[in-house]
Protein backbone atom coordinates (compact mmCIF):
# COMPACT_ATOMS: atom_id res chain seq x y z
CA UNK A 1 0.00 0.00 0.00
CA UNK A 2 2.72 2.47 1.01
CA UNK A 3 4.69 1.50 -2.02
CA UNK A 4 1.67 2.12 -4.20
CA UNK A 5 1.22 5.54 -2.73
CA UNK A 6 4.88 6.40 -3.22
CA UNK A 7 4.64 5.41 -6.89
CA UNK A 8 1.48 7.40 -7.19
CA UNK A 9 3.08 10.53 -5.85
CA UNK A 10 6.43 10.49 -7.64
CA UNK A 11 6.53 12.92 -10.52
CA UNK A 12 3.16 14.35 -9.60
CA UNK A 13 2.39 17.90 -8.92
CA UNK A 14 0.65 17.87 -5.60
CA UNK A 15 -1.48 20.45 -3.97
CA UNK A 16 -1.17 20.20 -0.22
CA UNK A 17 -4.35 21.47 1.37
CA UNK A 18 -4.04 22.08 5.04
CA UNK A 19 -6.51 22.36 7.84
CA UNK A 20 -6.09 26.12 8.08
CA UNK A 21 -7.15 26.48 4.47
CA UNK A 22 -3.67 27.18 3.12
CA UNK A 23 -2.55 25.42 0.00
CA UNK A 24 0.97 24.46 -0.99
CA UNK A 25 1.98 23.24 -4.40
CA UNK A 26 4.85 20.86 -4.91
CA UNK A 27 6.38 18.36 -7.28
CA UNK A 28 7.32 15.03 -5.71
CA UNK A 29 10.73 14.11 -7.07
CA UNK A 30 11.42 10.59 -5.87
CA UNK A 31 10.10 7.68 -3.87
CA UNK A 32 12.91 8.17 -1.38
CA UNK A 33 11.86 11.72 -0.88
CA UNK A 34 8.34 10.55 -0.12
CA UNK A 35 9.60 8.07 2.38
CA UNK A 36 12.16 10.15 4.17
CA UNK A 37 11.20 11.47 7.57
CA UNK A 38 8.15 13.66 7.35
CA UNK A 39 6.56 13.97 3.97
CA UNK A 40 4.81 17.17 4.83
CA UNK A 41 8.01 18.87 5.86
CA UNK A 42 9.81 17.60 2.84
CA UNK A 43 7.20 18.87 0.48
CA UNK A 44 7.08 22.25 2.11
CA UNK A 45 10.81 22.67 2.29
CA UNK A 46 11.42 21.82 -1.31
CA UNK A 47 9.33 22.53 -4.33
CA UNK A 48 6.42 24.53 -3.07
CA UNK A 49 6.11 26.72 -6.07
CA UNK A 50 2.80 27.08 -7.84
CA UNK A 51 4.31 27.78 -11.21
CA UNK A 52 5.72 24.27 -11.41
CA UNK A 53 2.28 22.73 -11.42
CA UNK A 54 1.10 21.60 -14.79
CA UNK A 55 -2.49 21.62 -15.91
CA UNK A 56 -4.38 18.79 -14.18
CA UNK A 57 -5.51 15.92 -16.39
CA UNK A 58 -7.22 14.08 -13.64
CA UNK A 59 -7.61 14.85 -10.01
CA UNK A 60 -7.99 12.70 -7.00
CA UNK A 61 -7.76 13.18 -3.33
CA UNK A 62 -5.54 11.20 -1.04
CA UNK A 63 -5.00 11.65 2.58
CA UNK A 64 -1.51 10.77 3.62
CA UNK A 65 -0.63 10.02 7.17
CA UNK A 66 3.03 9.73 7.95
CA UNK A 67 5.09 9.22 11.04
CA UNK A 68 8.46 10.85 11.46
CA UNK A 69 11.40 8.99 12.96
CA UNK A 70 10.48 10.51 16.28
CA UNK A 71 7.05 8.95 15.75
CA UNK A 72 5.20 12.23 15.55
CA UNK A 73 2.23 11.40 13.38
CA UNK A 74 1.25 13.93 10.81
CA UNK A 75 -1.71 13.75 8.50
CA UNK A 76 -2.21 15.74 5.40
CA UNK A 77 -4.63 15.76 2.51
CA UNK A 78 -3.16 15.72 -0.97
CA UNK A 79 -5.01 16.76 -4.01
CA UNK A 80 -2.87 15.14 -6.64
CA UNK A 81 -3.00 16.26 -10.23
CA UNK A 82 -1.51 13.64 -12.47
CA UNK A 83 -0.01 14.80 -15.79
CA UNK A 84 0.50 11.18 -16.89
CA UNK A 85 0.90 7.73 -15.37
CA UNK A 86 4.21 7.86 -13.64
CA UNK A 87 6.97 5.38 -14.41
CA UNK A 88 8.83 4.84 -11.21
CA UNK A 89 11.65 2.36 -10.72
CA UNK A 90 11.13 1.77 -7.05
CA UNK A 91 14.02 0.64 -4.91
CA UNK A 92 12.30 -0.21 -1.66
CA UNK A 93 13.98 -0.51 1.65
CA UNK A 94 12.41 -1.92 4.76
CA UNK A 95 13.71 0.86 6.93
CA UNK A 96 12.35 3.71 4.88
CA UNK A 97 8.98 2.02 4.54
CA UNK A 98 8.73 2.09 8.29
CA UNK A 99 8.49 5.85 8.14
CA UNK A 100 5.31 5.73 6.15
CA UNK A 101 2.68 4.63 8.56
CA UNK A 102 -0.79 4.64 7.11
CA UNK A 103 -2.67 5.85 4.11
CA UNK A 104 -6.36 6.54 4.15
CA UNK A 105 -8.61 7.29 1.22
CA UNK A 106 -10.44 9.83 3.24
CA UNK A 107 -10.99 13.52 2.70
CA UNK A 108 -10.91 14.28 6.42
CA UNK A 109 -7.92 16.36 7.39
CA UNK A 110 -6.26 16.45 10.77
CA UNK A 111 -3.01 18.32 11.00
CA UNK A 112 -0.66 18.26 13.94
CA UNK A 113 1.95 20.41 12.22
CA UNK A 114 1.56 23.12 14.79
CA UNK A 115 4.26 21.31 16.79
CA UNK A 116 6.81 23.62 15.15
CA UNK A 117 7.72 26.74 17.12
CA UNK A 118 6.79 29.87 15.18
CA UNK A 119 4.51 27.87 12.91
CA UNK A 120 2.57 30.98 11.97
CA UNK A 121 5.70 32.73 10.68
CA UNK A 122 6.73 29.56 8.89
CA UNK A 123 3.40 29.50 7.06
CA UNK A 124 3.62 33.16 6.16
CA UNK A 125 7.11 32.71 4.72
CA UNK A 126 6.00 29.67 2.74
CA UNK A 127 3.10 31.64 1.32
CA UNK A 128 5.43 34.46 0.38
CA UNK A 129 7.84 32.07 -1.32
CA UNK A 130 5.05 30.72 -3.49
CA UNK A 131 4.82 34.13 -5.08
CA UNK A 132 8.54 34.39 -5.85
CA UNK A 133 10.01 33.99 -9.29
CA UNK A 134 13.18 31.99 -8.71
CA UNK A 135 16.14 32.13 -11.09
CA UNK A 136 19.14 30.55 -9.34
CA UNK A 137 22.60 31.47 -10.51
CA UNK A 138 24.12 28.89 -12.82
CA UNK A 139 27.63 28.19 -14.07
CA UNK A 140 26.67 29.42 -17.54
CA UNK A 141 25.60 32.88 -16.34
CA UNK A 142 27.61 35.85 -17.51
CA UNK A 143 30.34 37.11 -15.15
CA UNK A 144 30.80 40.84 -15.08
CA UNK A 145 34.28 42.18 -14.62
CA UNK A 146 34.19 44.88 -11.97
CA UNK A 147 36.60 46.61 -9.69
CA UNK A 148 34.58 46.06 -6.54
CA UNK A 149 32.12 43.23 -6.30
CA UNK A 150 29.82 42.55 -3.35
CA UNK A 151 27.99 39.21 -3.09
CA UNK A 152 26.00 37.30 -0.53
CA UNK A 153 25.90 33.59 0.27
CA UNK A 154 23.27 31.82 2.34
CA UNK A 155 24.23 28.54 4.00
CA UNK A 156 21.71 25.74 4.52
CA UNK A 157 20.10 25.15 7.91
CA UNK A 158 22.47 22.94 9.88
CA UNK A 159 21.52 19.74 11.75
CA UNK A 160 21.10 21.53 15.04
CA UNK A 161 18.78 24.10 13.51
CA UNK A 162 16.75 21.40 11.75
CA UNK A 163 16.42 19.46 15.01
CA UNK A 164 15.20 22.61 16.73
CA UNK A 165 12.77 23.12 13.83
CA UNK A 166 14.22 26.56 13.27
CA UNK A 167 12.56 28.36 10.42
CA UNK A 168 14.50 29.56 7.43
CA UNK A 169 13.90 33.29 7.10
CA UNK A 170 16.12 33.96 4.09
CA UNK A 171 15.07 33.54 0.44
CA UNK A 172 17.37 33.87 -2.54
CA UNK A 173 15.32 34.29 -5.70
CA UNK A 174 18.55 34.87 -7.69
CA UNK A 175 19.92 37.66 -9.89
CA UNK A 176 21.73 39.20 -6.94
CA UNK A 177 18.59 39.51 -4.85
CA UNK A 178 18.14 38.24 -1.31
CA UNK A 179 15.16 38.60 0.98
CA UNK A 180 14.97 38.46 4.74
CA UNK A 181 11.52 37.70 6.09
CA UNK A 182 11.90 39.34 9.45
CA UNK A 183 9.26 38.03 11.89
CA UNK A 184 7.59 40.88 13.77
CA UNK A 185 4.67 41.41 16.08
CA UNK A 186 2.36 44.41 16.42
CA UNK A 187 1.30 45.80 19.80
CA UNK A 188 -1.99 43.93 19.49
CA UNK A 189 0.15 40.75 19.12
CA UNK A 190 -0.71 40.31 15.43
CA UNK A 191 2.20 38.58 13.75
CA UNK A 192 3.53 39.89 10.47
CA UNK A 193 6.61 39.64 8.27
CA UNK A 194 8.81 42.58 7.48
CA UNK A 195 10.16 41.40 4.12
CA UNK A 196 13.40 43.23 3.46
CA UNK A 197 14.96 43.09 0.05
CA UNK A 198 18.67 43.45 -0.74
CA UNK A 199 20.43 43.60 -4.10
CA UNK A 200 24.04 42.65 -4.62
CA UNK A 201 26.17 41.72 -7.61
CA UNK A 202 25.45 38.03 -7.04
CA UNK A 203 23.40 36.10 -4.50
CA UNK A 204 24.08 32.43 -3.77
CA UNK A 205 21.44 30.22 -2.25
CA UNK A 206 21.95 27.25 0.09
CA UNK A 207 22.50 24.84 -2.81
CA UNK A 208 25.46 26.79 -4.23
CA UNK A 209 28.77 24.95 -4.12
CA UNK A 210 32.13 26.51 -3.33
CA UNK A 211 33.01 26.02 -7.00
CA UNK A 212 30.08 28.14 -8.11
CA UNK A 213 30.79 30.83 -5.53
CA UNK A 214 34.46 30.87 -6.54
CA UNK A 215 33.61 31.19 -10.23
CA UNK A 216 31.72 34.44 -9.69
CA UNK A 217 33.83 35.98 -6.93
CA UNK A 218 37.56 35.22 -6.62
CA UNK A 219 38.20 33.60 -10.00
CA UNK A 220 37.87 36.83 -12.02
CA UNK A 221 40.45 38.39 -9.70
CA UNK A 222 43.18 35.80 -10.28
CA UNK A 223 44.10 37.00 -13.75
CA UNK A 224 44.37 40.58 -12.50
CA UNK A 225 47.39 39.77 -10.32
CA UNK A 226 49.25 38.64 -13.44
CA UNK A 227 48.59 42.10 -14.80
CA UNK A 228 50.13 43.81 -11.79
CA UNK A 229 47.04 44.17 -9.59
CA UNK A 230 46.55 43.76 -5.88
CA UNK A 231 43.42 41.67 -5.49
CA UNK A 232 41.53 40.99 -2.27
CA UNK A 233 38.65 38.69 -1.47
CA UNK A 234 36.92 38.97 1.91
CA UNK A 235 34.56 36.55 3.63
CA UNK A 236 32.40 38.50 6.07
CA UNK A 237 29.65 37.35 8.44
CA UNK A 238 28.70 36.13 11.89
CA UNK A 239 30.25 33.07 13.52
CA UNK A 240 28.98 29.88 11.94
CA UNK A 241 27.69 31.57 8.79
CA UNK A 242 30.15 29.74 6.52
CA UNK A 243 33.22 31.97 6.11
CA UNK A 244 35.75 29.20 6.77
CA UNK A 245 33.67 26.69 4.81
CA UNK A 246 33.83 29.03 1.82
CA UNK A 247 37.45 30.13 2.07
CA UNK A 248 39.17 27.12 3.64
CA UNK A 249 37.01 24.27 2.34
CA UNK A 250 34.01 22.26 3.44
CA UNK A 251 33.96 19.97 6.43
CA UNK A 252 33.34 16.23 6.55
CA UNK A 253 32.73 15.83 10.24
CA UNK A 254 35.65 17.61 11.89
CA UNK A 255 37.93 17.16 8.89
CA UNK A 256 38.25 20.17 6.62
CA UNK A 257 38.69 19.46 2.92
CA UNK A 258 41.20 22.19 2.10
CA UNK A 259 41.16 21.34 -1.61
CA UNK A 260 37.55 22.51 -1.86
CA UNK A 261 37.81 26.08 -0.61
CA UNK A 262 38.36 29.36 -2.41
CA UNK A 263 41.97 29.43 -1.16
CA UNK A 264 42.77 26.20 -3.00
CA UNK A 265 40.66 26.96 -6.07
CA UNK A 266 42.49 30.26 -6.47
CA UNK A 267 45.85 28.51 -6.05
CA UNK A 268 44.96 26.08 -8.87
CA UNK A 269 44.15 28.96 -11.20
CA UNK A 270 47.32 30.84 -10.24
CA UNK A 271 49.38 27.86 -11.40
CA UNK A 272 47.29 27.46 -14.54
CA UNK A 273 48.14 31.06 -15.49
CA UNK A 274 51.73 30.71 -14.33
CA UNK A 275 52.20 27.81 -16.75
CA UNK A 276 50.38 29.57 -19.57
CA UNK A 277 52.52 30.80 -22.44
CA UNK A 278 50.90 34.24 -22.23
CA UNK A 279 52.66 34.87 -18.91
CA UNK A 280 55.73 32.66 -19.39
CA UNK A 281 57.96 35.54 -20.52
CA UNK A 282 57.27 37.39 -17.26
CA UNK A 283 59.49 34.81 -15.54
CA UNK A 284 57.44 34.66 -12.36
CA UNK A 285 57.45 32.63 -9.15
CA UNK A 286 54.67 32.21 -6.60
CA UNK A 287 55.04 32.56 -2.84
CA UNK A 288 52.58 32.03 -0.02
CA UNK A 289 52.17 33.61 3.38
CA UNK A 290 49.44 32.87 5.90
CA UNK A 291 48.87 34.88 9.07
CA UNK A 292 46.18 35.92 11.47
CA UNK A 293 45.36 39.16 13.23
CA UNK A 294 44.02 38.83 16.73
CA UNK A 295 43.42 41.88 18.91
CA UNK A 296 45.48 44.01 16.54
CA UNK A 297 48.48 41.67 16.74
CA UNK A 298 49.84 39.63 13.86
CA UNK A 299 50.70 35.91 14.22
CA UNK A 300 52.46 33.89 11.54
CA UNK A 301 50.49 30.70 10.84
CA UNK A 302 53.35 29.24 8.80
CA UNK A 303 55.84 29.76 11.60
CA UNK A 304 54.35 28.33 14.80
CA UNK A 305 52.25 31.41 15.40
CA UNK A 306 55.24 33.66 15.86
CA UNK A 307 54.16 37.15 16.89
CA UNK A 308 55.14 39.72 14.25
CA UNK A 309 55.48 43.49 14.15
CA UNK A 310 53.85 45.74 11.59
CA UNK A 311 56.02 48.69 10.63
CA UNK A 312 55.52 51.57 8.23
CA UNK A 313 58.45 53.27 6.53
CA UNK A 314 58.70 56.92 5.52
CA UNK A 315 57.25 56.11 2.09
CA UNK A 316 54.17 54.67 3.84
CA UNK A 317 55.15 51.14 2.82
CA UNK A 318 53.81 48.71 5.41
CA UNK A 319 55.93 45.71 6.30
CA UNK A 320 55.04 42.71 8.43
CA UNK A 321 58.52 42.14 9.75
CA UNK A 322 59.67 38.52 9.64
CA UNK A 323 56.57 37.11 7.90
CA UNK A 324 57.38 33.76 6.28
CA UNK A 325 56.88 33.89 2.53
CA UNK A 326 57.22 30.33 1.26
CA UNK A 327 58.11 29.59 -2.36
CA UNK A 328 55.53 27.22 -3.90
CA UNK A 329 55.68 25.37 -7.18
CA UNK A 330 52.22 23.78 -7.33
CA UNK A 331 48.68 24.14 -6.06
CA UNK A 332 49.22 21.01 -3.96
CA UNK A 333 52.02 22.76 -2.09
CA UNK A 334 49.72 25.70 -1.41
CA UNK A 335 47.08 23.31 -0.08
CA UNK A 336 49.69 21.84 2.28
CA UNK A 337 50.46 25.35 3.53
CA UNK A 338 46.73 25.99 4.03
CA UNK A 339 46.43 22.77 6.04
CA UNK A 340 49.46 23.62 8.11
CA UNK A 341 48.27 27.16 8.80
CA UNK A 342 44.68 26.11 9.53
CA UNK A 343 45.90 23.46 12.00
CA UNK A 344 47.99 26.12 13.72
CA UNK A 345 44.98 28.44 13.84
CA UNK A 346 42.71 25.71 15.23
CA UNK A 347 45.13 24.58 17.91
CA UNK A 348 45.29 28.20 19.03
CA UNK A 349 41.63 28.07 19.91
CA UNK A 350 42.35 26.07 23.02
CA UNK A 351 45.07 28.42 24.21
CA UNK A 352 44.18 31.37 26.36
CA UNK A 353 44.67 34.17 23.90
CA UNK A 354 43.11 33.26 20.59
CA UNK A 355 39.97 32.00 19.04
CA UNK A 356 39.57 31.52 15.31
CA UNK A 357 36.23 33.25 15.03
CA UNK A 358 37.70 36.26 16.86
CA UNK A 359 40.63 36.65 14.49
CA UNK A 360 41.09 37.57 10.84
CA UNK A 361 43.01 34.95 8.80
CA UNK A 362 44.82 36.14 5.69
CA UNK A 363 46.29 33.91 3.00
CA UNK A 364 48.41 35.76 0.48
CA UNK A 365 49.55 34.41 -2.86
CA UNK A 366 52.33 36.65 -4.11
CA UNK A 367 53.81 36.81 -7.62
CA UNK A 368 57.42 37.91 -7.89
CA UNK A 369 59.70 38.28 -10.87
CA UNK A 370 62.74 36.05 -10.85
CA UNK A 371 65.08 39.03 -10.93
CA UNK A 372 67.71 39.81 -8.34
CA UNK A 373 65.33 41.89 -6.28
CA UNK A 374 62.47 39.40 -6.69
CA UNK A 375 60.27 42.38 -7.58
CA UNK A 376 56.63 42.16 -6.61
CA UNK A 377 54.24 41.93 -9.56
CA UNK A 378 50.88 41.16 -7.98
CA UNK A 379 49.32 39.85 -4.81
CA UNK A 380 46.09 38.06 -4.02
CA UNK A 381 44.93 38.38 -0.40
CA UNK A 382 42.17 36.02 0.68
CA UNK A 383 40.70 37.04 4.00
CA UNK A 384 38.52 35.04 6.40
CA UNK A 385 37.33 37.87 8.65
CA UNK A 386 36.52 37.62 12.36
CA UNK A 387 32.87 36.92 13.16
CA UNK A 388 30.98 40.21 13.31
CA UNK A 389 28.30 39.04 15.76
CA UNK A 390 29.76 40.42 18.92
CA UNK A 391 30.68 43.65 17.20
CA UNK A 392 27.39 45.10 18.38
CA UNK A 393 26.97 43.06 21.55
CA UNK A 394 27.86 45.28 24.45
CA UNK A 395 26.12 43.19 27.09
CA UNK A 396 29.33 41.40 28.04
CA UNK A 397 31.45 43.34 30.51
CA UNK A 398 34.36 40.93 30.56
CA UNK A 399 37.34 43.19 29.87
CA UNK A 400 39.12 41.00 27.33
CA UNK A 401 35.88 40.52 25.40
CA UNK A 402 35.33 44.27 25.31
CA UNK A 403 38.85 44.91 24.05
CA UNK A 404 38.46 42.15 21.48
CA UNK A 405 35.11 43.54 20.38
CA UNK A 406 36.42 47.07 20.10
CA UNK A 407 39.29 45.87 17.93
CA UNK A 408 37.01 43.85 15.65
CA UNK A 409 34.65 46.81 15.36
CA UNK A 410 37.48 49.13 14.55
CA UNK A 411 38.94 46.84 11.90
CA UNK A 412 35.60 46.15 10.19
CA UNK A 413 34.74 49.83 10.16
CA UNK A 414 38.18 50.66 8.78
CA UNK A 415 37.77 48.01 6.12
CA UNK A 416 34.47 49.47 4.99
CA UNK A 417 35.99 52.94 4.82
CA UNK A 418 39.01 51.72 2.85
CA UNK A 419 36.86 49.90 0.30
CA UNK A 420 34.75 53.03 -0.06
CA UNK A 421 37.87 55.15 -0.61
CA UNK A 422 39.02 52.66 -3.21
CA UNK A 423 35.63 52.98 -4.95
CA UNK A 424 36.01 56.78 -4.94
CA UNK A 425 39.59 56.66 -6.24
CA UNK A 426 40.32 58.81 -3.22
CA UNK A 427 43.84 59.95 -2.46
CA UNK A 428 43.19 59.45 1.21
CA UNK A 429 42.89 55.83 2.31
CA UNK A 430 42.24 55.61 6.05
CA UNK A 431 44.31 52.44 6.34
CA UNK A 432 45.93 53.42 9.63
CA UNK A 433 42.64 52.89 11.46
CA UNK A 434 43.41 49.22 12.11
CA UNK A 435 46.10 46.56 11.78
CA UNK A 436 43.93 44.72 9.24
CA UNK A 437 43.78 47.68 6.87
CA UNK A 438 47.43 48.52 7.52
CA UNK A 439 48.63 45.12 6.37
CA UNK A 440 46.26 45.26 3.40
CA UNK A 441 47.21 48.84 2.52
CA UNK A 442 48.53 48.02 -0.94
CA UNK A 443 45.18 46.36 -1.76
CA UNK A 444 43.45 49.72 -1.54
CA UNK A 445 45.70 51.75 -3.77
CA UNK A 446 46.36 51.81 -7.47
CA UNK A 447 44.10 51.83 -10.48
CA UNK A 448 44.32 48.11 -10.86
CA UNK A 449 43.20 47.08 -7.38
CA UNK A 450 40.30 44.65 -7.37
CA UNK A 451 38.15 43.71 -4.38
CA UNK A 452 35.43 41.20 -3.76
CA UNK A 453 33.40 40.84 -0.59
CA UNK A 454 31.31 37.76 0.10
CA UNK A 455 28.83 38.34 2.90
CA UNK A 456 27.80 35.07 4.53
CA UNK A 457 24.44 34.68 6.20
CA UNK A 458 22.90 32.01 8.40
CA UNK A 459 19.29 31.27 7.43
CA UNK A 460 17.74 30.59 10.85
CA UNK A 461 15.25 32.85 12.57
CA UNK A 462 17.49 32.97 15.66
CA UNK A 463 20.24 34.58 13.55
CA UNK A 464 17.92 37.12 11.94
CA UNK A 465 19.38 40.14 13.70
CA UNK A 466 22.95 39.19 12.84
CA UNK A 467 21.95 38.42 9.28
CA UNK A 468 20.46 41.90 8.98
CA UNK A 469 23.66 43.42 10.40
CA UNK A 470 25.78 41.53 7.88
CA UNK A 471 23.55 42.55 4.99
CA UNK A 472 23.45 46.19 6.05
CA UNK A 473 27.24 46.27 6.22
CA UNK A 474 27.61 44.68 2.78
CA UNK A 475 24.83 46.88 1.43
CA UNK A 476 26.63 50.02 2.59
CA UNK A 477 29.85 48.96 0.91
CA UNK A 478 27.93 48.10 -2.26
CA UNK A 479 25.58 51.07 -2.22
CA UNK A 480 28.41 53.55 -1.96
CA UNK A 481 30.51 51.94 -4.64
CA UNK A 482 27.56 51.72 -7.04
CA UNK A 483 26.59 55.30 -6.21
CA UNK A 484 30.07 56.44 -7.21
CA UNK A 485 29.89 54.47 -10.45
CA UNK A 486 26.50 56.03 -11.15
CA UNK A 487 27.54 59.58 -10.35
CA UNK A 488 29.32 60.42 -13.59
CA UNK A 489 26.51 58.81 -15.58
CA UNK A 490 23.81 60.68 -13.65
CA UNK A 491 25.56 64.00 -13.96
CA UNK A 492 25.65 63.55 -17.74
CA UNK A 493 22.04 62.37 -17.84
CA UNK A 494 20.69 65.07 -15.56
CA UNK A 495 22.70 67.95 -16.91
CA UNK A 496 20.08 68.97 -19.51
CA UNK A 497 17.37 69.08 -16.85
CA UNK A 498 19.51 71.10 -14.48
CA UNK A 499 20.48 73.59 -17.17
CA UNK A 500 16.90 73.94 -18.39
CA UNK A 501 15.82 74.62 -14.85
CA UNK A 502 18.45 77.36 -14.39
CA UNK A 503 17.56 78.88 -17.74
CA UNK A 504 13.89 78.97 -16.79
CA UNK A 505 14.71 80.78 -13.59
CA UNK A 506 16.90 83.25 -15.43
CA UNK A 507 14.32 83.76 -18.19
CA UNK A 508 16.64 82.36 -20.80
CA UNK A 509 14.63 79.26 -21.59
CA UNK A 510 15.25 78.12 -25.15
CA UNK A 511 14.65 74.40 -24.91
CA UNK A 512 15.02 73.55 -28.58
CA UNK A 513 18.28 75.37 -29.09
CA UNK A 514 19.65 74.04 -25.84
CA UNK A 515 18.56 70.50 -26.54
CA UNK A 516 20.16 70.55 -29.94
CA UNK A 517 23.35 71.87 -28.54
CA UNK A 518 23.53 69.10 -25.96
CA UNK A 519 23.04 66.34 -28.45
N1 LIG B 1 27.34 26.51 2.33
C1 LIG B 1 27.41 25.56 3.25
N2 LIG B 1 26.96 24.31 3.01
C2 LIG B 1 27.02 23.35 3.95
N3 LIG B 1 27.51 23.54 5.19
C3 LIG B 1 27.98 24.75 5.50
C4 LIG B 1 27.95 25.83 4.56
N4 LIG B 1 28.47 26.91 5.15
C5 LIG B 1 28.82 26.54 6.40
N5 LIG B 1 28.52 25.25 6.61
C6 LIG B 1 28.76 24.50 7.84
O1 LIG B 1 28.41 25.34 8.93
C7 LIG B 1 29.36 25.23 9.98
C8 LIG B 1 29.96 26.59 10.32
O2 LIG B 1 30.66 27.07 9.19
P1 LIG B 1 32.05 27.82 9.29
O3 LIG B 1 32.95 27.21 10.30
O4 LIG B 1 32.57 27.97 7.91
O5 LIG B 1 31.55 29.22 9.85
P2 LIG B 1 32.42 30.51 10.12
O6 LIG B 1 31.60 31.66 9.63
O7 LIG B 1 33.78 30.40 9.56
O8 LIG B 1 32.48 30.52 11.69
P3 LIG B 1 33.63 31.12 12.65
O9 LIG B 1 33.55 32.62 12.48
O10 LIG B 1 33.21 30.69 14.01
O11 LIG B 1 34.95 30.57 12.24
C9 LIG B 1 30.41 24.23 9.51
O12 LIG B 1 30.08 22.96 10.03
C10 LIG B 1 30.26 24.22 8.01
O13 LIG B 1 30.62 23.00 7.43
Amino acid sequence: MENGLSRLLVGLSVKISRSDGRVHLATVKSVDAVKSTVMVEWAERNNCRGKEVSKPINTHIVCLSVASRSQVRQTCMFQATAPAPVPAPVPTSESSQANLATVHSSSVLTSSEASRPNQKFYDMIQDFRETLEVTPLSTTDHIESQRICVCVRKRPLNKQEINKKEIDVVSVPGKGTLLVHEPKQKVDLTKYLDNQIFHFDYSFDETATNDLVYKFTAKPLVQSIFEGAMATCFAYGQTGSGKTHTMGGDFTGRQQNSAKGIYALAAHDVFTYLNHRRYANLDLSAYVSFFEIYNGKVFDLLNKKAKLRVLEDDRQQVQVVGLEEVYVSSAEEVIKMIQMGSACRTSGQTSANANSSRSHAILQIVLRRNDRATTLLGKFSLVDLAGNERGTDVSSNDRSTLVETAEINRSLLALKECIRSLGMNSDHIPFRMSTLTKVLRDSFIGEKSRTCMIAMVSPGMASCEYTMNTLRYADRVDEFVKAMEQTSYNIKAELPDLLNHSRKILGLYKPQIYYDSVH
